[in-house]
């Protein structure tokens, strides 16, 4: 799906108005700091960063009386960076680049696929992470939407409210995602992924039938001749393996699991976005934060197709 040679077009959003933890938003400064870009450019892509719109979501992030639409919170600057991002992405796309966004919290999610399926309707989306970010503005309990970008994708009830309803149209079917790594579920998440009746791979899943075994049925669900968009939430990853992340887990997916779930996609050729987020180099100490931030540009590069052997 992507025009050769392979071009990957870097987006860091330093946005955290999805959850209420400073520092998420340092996350795409500390990837880059880290060196991720010429990581990438070592593995032979053509990289562009685009700083300019790690700026406007600065702005963008700031909104006036943003007090909450019933629970939610700051949902005037979700939307606003939101409706930024998916016309990025999508314009990406159009180019015939590979989509790499740093976060930033997870509620990016909603702009990235929404801009995927600008381009791409058929896109599967596999949706790494400890939680189902499934909550609707009518089941949330936290308010915090980093914990509903997926329903807003799939337009469920609740969801079609201004701003977001003034473009975000619903573009996601229940049978275009599969999770991977889910162990923190909401109980009325858990009714809707069941209603819905979606594909879900948990770490109960992974513990019985190993990475390799689940990346099988995660790939054969997507099927063959289908565009990815992959949402990494690096909280997927056990605390130990990624402390500085705002909504840990316990009982996480290991290094090596969270890095071959990224080389099985890269390797279908079919990559077409990848979403690295919820990085929070605030949290923890200084030596957990460098560790997760590392984490992080290792499952970039393994994205863009850097392997073991
Ligand atoms: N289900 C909870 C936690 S959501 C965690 C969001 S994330 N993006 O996975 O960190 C909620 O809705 O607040
Ligand atoms: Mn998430
Ligand atoms: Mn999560
Ligand atoms: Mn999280």
């Amino acid at each position: 799906f992507l025009s050769k040679p392979a071009s990957v077009e870097v987006l860091g959003y330093p946005f955290s108005g999805g959850q209420p933890r400073g520092g998420v938003d340092e996350g795409p400064e500390a990837l880059v700091k880290a060196g991720l870009l010429d990581q990438l450019s070592a593995l032979g892509w053509e990289v562009k960063f685009n700083s300019q719109a790690m700026n406007d979501v600065r702005e963008l992030a700031v909104q006036e009386h943003d007090s909450g639409i019933g629970k939610m919170h700051k949902p005037l600057a979700v939307s606003a960076v939101n409706e930024r991002v998916a016309a990025d992405v999508a314009a990406i796309q159009e180019r015939g680049a590979l989509s790499l966004t740093l976060g930033g919290d997870h509620s990016l999610g909603m702009g990235t696929v929404a801009g995927t399926k600008r381009r791409f309707p058929e896109a599967a989306l596999i949706w790494v992470d400890a939680h189902a970010d499934i909550n609707t503005p009518l089941t949330t309990d936290s308010g915090n939407l980093h914990g509903c970008p997926v329903s807003f994708l799939l337009g469920l009830e609740g969801t079609d409210v201004p701003p977001f309803n003034v473009w975000l149209q619903p573009c996601l079917r229940p049978e275009d995602i599969v999770y991977i790594g889910l162990r923190d579920i909401d109980d009325k998440e858990k009714r809707i992924l069941r209603e819905l009746g979606i594909k879900v791979f948990t770490m109960h899943d992974v513990d019985a039938h190993g990475i390799g075994r689940v990346m099988e049925r995660v790939l054969a669900h997507v099927g063959a001749a289908r565009p990815i968009h992959l949402s990494f939430d690096v909280d997927a990853l056990d605390p130990t393996v990624a402390p500085s992340t705002g909504t840990p887990v316990r009982g996480g997916l290991t290094f090596r699991e969270g890095h071959y779930i990224v080389e099985a996609i890269a390797e279908t050729g079919n990559l077409v976005a990848v979403d690295i987020v919820e990085v929070n180099p605030a949290l923890e100490d200084e030596a957990s934060a460098a560790q997760t931030v590392a984490i992080g540009c290792s499952l970039s590069r393994a994205a863009l197709g850097e392997t073991l052997f």
